[in-house]
C-alpha cells in the first residue's frame, strides 16, 4: 500500500495534488511520501518481530536522500553503506556510527581509514586481502575493526542477471568453500574482531526459495566455524526482497520473508542483521513528468515525456517495468510507446503499452520510482540533475534541488593551452 491516490480526479501524494508540486518545482521531479516510508519501515520491522535479536540497516544506495535517511533514522534504522559518501550521508542524517554497516567489494584504503576513524559498527569484508589491509589500518589506529565475512553462497537468486550477486561468477564475497579457511586466518589478525558472516544474493528477489537455500548454507557454515572454536555472534542476511512494479503483481510479503527467516534461523543464537533497500523505498516514490508531445509513428504513437533515462535509468538498464499513470486521468486509454528525449533508442520506458490517454502538456507519473531512481540519475545530454520532493500530509518540501547544467558547466574549465 502506498499514499499515491486519486482524490477529486487528480493523483495526490498524501494530501498534496501532484500538479501543485509540478507547478512550483517543474518536471521531471521525484516525489516521496513520508507516510509510505514510515509504513514500510514499520511493516518490515514488524515482520521480523518473532526473531530475538535484530538489527536493520537501510541500504542507503536505494535512496540516499538526506530527508529519506532522516525518516528512517527516526524509525530506529541503521544504515548499510558502500562508500565514504554514503557513510557521511548516514551520519549527517543522525544515524549513529555504531549502527552503520560498511559493505562493498572495493572499499579503498582512504575509505577504510575514514570509516575506522568514524567508529563504524561493522565492516562486511568481501575478501581476505581487504581484511588484511583493514587489520593493518585498525592496528595502526590502536583499535580493532568489528567485521563479518561476506560469503558468496553460489545460489541463483532468479532475478535480473545484472542485479544478481550470489552466483560463483559474481564478484561479491568469498567463495563458499574457501570461507572457513579465510575466516580462521582473519580471526588471527590483531586489528580485526571477526564476529560473523554476511550474505546478499541479489536484488528484486521475487521468490523466497533461493534466499532460503542461501541462508541454510550460511547456517551450515556458521556451525562448522563454531565447531572449530570461532565466534559467530552476528549473521547479516542482506537485503533483496522484491516489490510489486506492476499493478496485480503477487510477491512474497515482508511477513512471508520474516516467517522464512524465523524457520531457517531457529536456534542460531545470533543477532540477525538485515539490509533492506527497495522494499522500504520503492513504492514510496513516483517520478512526475510532463508529456512534451505525442508523435505519430508507423505503429503506436510515441508519447515523448520530459523525463528520460538519465532521470530513471532502470528501464534502459534492466528492461524494468514502471507503471505509468496520468495525474488527471480522463477515463480513456491509448496504446503507446513512452520515450524520453535522450538521443538513444534505449531511452524507452514502455513499448506498445496500454496507458491512460495523454496529450502534450499533461502530467503523468512513473510509479515505484523511490528506489534506484534519483540515486542513479545523471546529467547525460547536459540535462539537469532531477530534483526531489518529500510530502508529509498536507505539507511538502524540496529535499534536493534541481542542479542546472549551468552549475555543472561552472565546474569545468578550458586549460590555458587550449585558449
Ligand atoms: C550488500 C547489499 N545489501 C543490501 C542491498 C539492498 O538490496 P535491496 O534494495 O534489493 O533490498 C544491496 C543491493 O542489492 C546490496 O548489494
Ligand atoms: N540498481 C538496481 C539494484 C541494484 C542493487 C544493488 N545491490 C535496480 O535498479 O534494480
Amino acid at each position: 500500500m502506498d499514499h499515491f491516490e486519486i482524490v477529486d480526479g487528480e493523483l495526490h501524494a498524501e494530501q498534496v495534488p501532484l500538479s501543485a508540486i509540478a507547478r512550483e518545482v517543474g518536471t521531471p521531479v521525484y516525489v516521496y511520501s513520508r507516510a509510505t516510508l514510515v509504513r514500510h519501515a514499520k511493516v518490515f520491522r514488524e515482520a521480523l518481530s518473532a526473531l530475538p535479536k535484530v538489527h536493520i540497516a537501510f541500504a542507503v544506495k536505494s535512496n540516499p536522500n538526506l530527508a529519506v535517511l532522516r525518516v528512517l533514522a527516526r524509525e530506529g534504522y541503521g544504515a548499510d553503506v558502500v562508500s565514504e559518501g554514503e557513510m557521511n550521508r548516514a551520519l549527517a542524517a543522525g544515524i549513529k556510527p555504531e549502527d552503520v554497516v560498511f559493505s562493498g567489494v572495493g572499499k579503498t584504503r582512504a575509505e577504510l581509514i575514514a570509516a575506522v576513524r568514524a567508529g563504524i559498527g561493522q565492516f562486511n569484508l568481501e575478501s581476505e586481502e581487504e581484511g588484511v589491509e583493514l587489520s593493518e589500518i585498525a592496528a595502526a589506529l590502536r583499535t580493532r575493526a568489528t567485521c563479518t565475512l561476506r560469503v558468496n553462497p553460489d545460489v541463483d537468486a532468479r532475478t535480473h542477471a545484472k542485479i544478481s550477486t550470489g552466483k560463483a561468477e559474481n564478484k561479491f564475497g568469498v567463495a563458499y568453500d574457501r570461507a572457513s579457511g579465510i575466516y580462521a586466518r582473519l580471526s588471527a589478525l590483531p586489528g580485526l574482531e571477526m564476529r560473523g558472516l554476511a550474505v546478499h544474493i541479489g536484488s528484486q528477489i521475487t521468490d523466497l526459495e533461493p534466499s532460503r537455500q542461501a541462508f541454510l548454507k550460511m547456517g551450515a557454515l556458521m556451525n562448522a566455524l563454531r565447531v572449530q572454536g570461532y565466534t559467530v555472534s552476528h549473521m547479516d542476511l542482506g537485503g533483496g526482497l522484491g516489490v510489486p512494479y506492476k499493478a496485480g503483481d503477487d510477491l512474497p510479503t515482508p511477513a512471508d520473508y520474516g516467517r522464512m527467516v524465523s524457520e531457517v534461523a531457529q536456534g542460531w543464537g545470533v543477532t540477525l542483521m538485515f539490509e533492506p533497500g527497495r522494499v522500504i523505498t520503492g513504492n514510496s516514490g513516483v517520478l512526475v513528468t510532463e508529456v512534451v508531445r505525442v508523435k505519430k509513428g508507423t505503429g503506436s504513437p510515441w508519447v515523448v515525456v520530459d523525463a528520460a533515462m538519465n532521470d530513471l535509468a532502470r528501464p534502459a538498464m534492466y528492461d524494468a517495468w514502471h507503471d505509468f499513470a496520468a495525474v488527471r486521468p480522463g477515463g480513456e486509454t491509448m496504446t503507446a510507446n513512452i520515450v524520453g528525449p535522450i538521443c538513444e533508442s534505449s531511452d524507452t520506458f514502455a513499448l506498445g503499452r496500454e496507458i491512460d490517454a495523454v496529450k502534450a502538456g499533461d502530467l503523468a507519473v512513473f510509479r515505484t520510482a523511490g528506489a534506484y531512481g534519483a540515486t542513479m540519475a545523471n546529467t547525460y545530454n547536459s540535462r539537469p540533475l532531477v530534483p526531489e520532493v518529500m510530502v508529509d500530509g498536507e505539507r511538502w518540501a524540496i529535499v534536493a534541488n534541481r542542479i542546472e547544467p549551468a552549475t555543472i558547466l561552472a565546474a569545468e574549465q578550458v586549460p590555458d593551452w587550449l585558449a
